[in-house]
């Protein structure tokens, strides 16, 4: 992060170890980065590497085995107030009884704004991911790609200081994909939201981000920090054709295979 620029999330000496069963493994060594606010960071690292174990701990859902975790300045001990996560299963993540504006609603209610305000947060959050005309339908009247938008448009609403995105786009089609890629990177020019987005899709870290982060493998650190100093206005044909993209695509992939070797920063 640029120095100077206000610290988002603080991820300090983050380790953890699951136990249990009589055996124990331990997923993440020592992962330290931090997060500036209104930049958007992206993960990548082979399978396996612990980057659900680092969201779910940064998300306040499971508890590290050593390190500290702050966001905006507060240690994470629980779900943290100011953070919303987008998760790869929208088909799990929406409720299917309720309306696309009632799913979107509801983690205003709980934060207890009032109904107008409500509806104007629902209103502007769905007309910013397409779906204000779908407000009134069900999650299983629209297609992944629709669904997926609804639970970006939910995280949205809520204003969070922080948005998680554990590989969001993973089980949409390639043109959908695309679609959102662009969608949450006009969101977060929007909003200046900080975004942390874990993703198996090396092109797509590239992409998104303006930063990557390499993960080892197991147990996990940084393997690597990478800039990407691609212009702010990105074009899926334009930009993905270029060779500064190329270039960094190329330096991201070895790093990965790198870590899928074994190899760990020195
Ligand atoms: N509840 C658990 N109990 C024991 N081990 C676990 C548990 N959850 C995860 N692990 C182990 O911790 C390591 C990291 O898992 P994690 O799911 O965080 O990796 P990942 O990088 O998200 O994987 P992938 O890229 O395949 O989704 C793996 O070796 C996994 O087997």
């Amino acid at each position: 992060m640029e120095t100077g620029a206000a610290v988002a999330l603080d991820v300090d000496g983050l380790a953890k170890t699951y136990t249990g069963h009589g055996r124990s493994v331990e997923a993440v060594r020592d992962l330290t980065f931090r997060i500036g606010k209104g930049e958007l960071v992206c993960i990548v690292g082979p399978s396996g590497a612990g980057k659900t174990t680092l969201l779910r701990c940064i998300a306040g859902l499971l508890d590290g085995s050593g390190g500290r975790i702050t966001l905006d300045g507060t240690a994470v001990t629980g779900p943290p107030p100011g953070m919303a996560v987008v998760f790869q299963e929208y088909g799990r993540s929406l409720f299917p009884w309720l309306t696309v504006r009632r799913n979107v609603e509801l983690p205003l209610r709980e934060k207890g704004l009032g109904r107008a305000e409500r509806t104007a947060k629902v209103d502007a959050a769905l007309a910013a991911v397409g779906l204000l005309e779908n407000a009134d339908a069900h999650p299983w009247q629209l297609s992944g790609g629709m669904q997926q938008r609804v639970a970006i448009a939910r995280a949205v609403a809520y204003e969070p200081s922080v948005l998680l995105m554990d590989e969001p786009f993973a089980a949409v089609d390639a043109q959908t994909r695309a679609d959102l890629e662009d969608l949450v990177r006009k969101l977060w020019q929007q909003l200046g939201v900080t975004v942390l987005f874990v993703t198996h899709d090396i092109d797509e870290s590239v992409y998104l981000g303006q930063r990557v982060l390499v993960l080892s493998n197991r147990p996990t650190v940084i393997l690597e920090d990478v800039r990407i100093d691609l212009p702010d206005e990105r074009d899926q044909l334009q930009t993905r054709s270029s060779q500064q993209f190329a270039d960094l695509r190329t330096r991201v992939y070895e790093l990965v295979q790198l870590a899928k070797k074994g190899h760990r920063p020195s």
